[in-house]
């Protein structure tokens, strides 16, 4: 049977932007993504969708950390500084375990520590077990 890593590298939008996953624990997760040219836009700064998507990967794995099939219902993001280049980094923390809607909060930092964006969602837990055996 897959661990969760393996079951959310199948999430090929995520794969395209160049998200990994690094770790899964219960109620944490850390992603990262490369900011490389394609990431840019007009601006020459990272488009927000892909710092959204960063943060719903990781969102994806804490929700999900406890084996049971959890979707995001609302997201929300601040933006607070650019990224142009180098690694960002997701740290998400499953704030509220609720058993039905749990709350997640995402903080994105650069390869300096620097606060990049904060991401907030609320997802919905649904009674389907997820077919992993471990975590990672
Ligand atoms: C899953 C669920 C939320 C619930 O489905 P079911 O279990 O079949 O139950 P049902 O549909 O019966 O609903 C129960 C009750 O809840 C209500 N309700 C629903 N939403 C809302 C709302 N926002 N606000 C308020 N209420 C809401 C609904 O009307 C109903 O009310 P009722 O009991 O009739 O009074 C479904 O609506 C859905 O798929 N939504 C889209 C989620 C989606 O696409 N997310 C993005 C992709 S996931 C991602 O990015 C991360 C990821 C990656 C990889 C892996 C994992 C995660």
């Amino acid at each position: 049977m897959q661990t969760l890593k393996e079951f959310l590298r199948t999430d090929r939008f995520a794969s395209c932007t160049g998200v990994e996953l690094l770790e899964i624990k219960p109620g944490y997760a850390r992603a990262r993504m490369l900011v490389t040219e394609r990431h840019l836009n007009g601006g020459g700064v990272c488009q927000g969708g892909a710092l959204f998507t960063l943060a719903d990967l990781a969102f994806a794995a804490v929700a999900n950390s406890h084996r049971r099939l959890t979707l995001s219902v609302t997201a929300n993001i601040t933006f607070l500084r650019p990224a142009k280049s180098g690694y960002v980094y997701a740290d998400a923390a499953e704030v509220f375990n609720h058993h039905r809607i749990p709350f997640v909060e995402v903080k994105i930092t650069n390869e300096k520590g620097e606060l990049i964006a904060i991401f907030t969602s609320s997802g919905y837990r649904k009674e389907t077990e997820l077919p992993v055996e471990d975590l990672e």
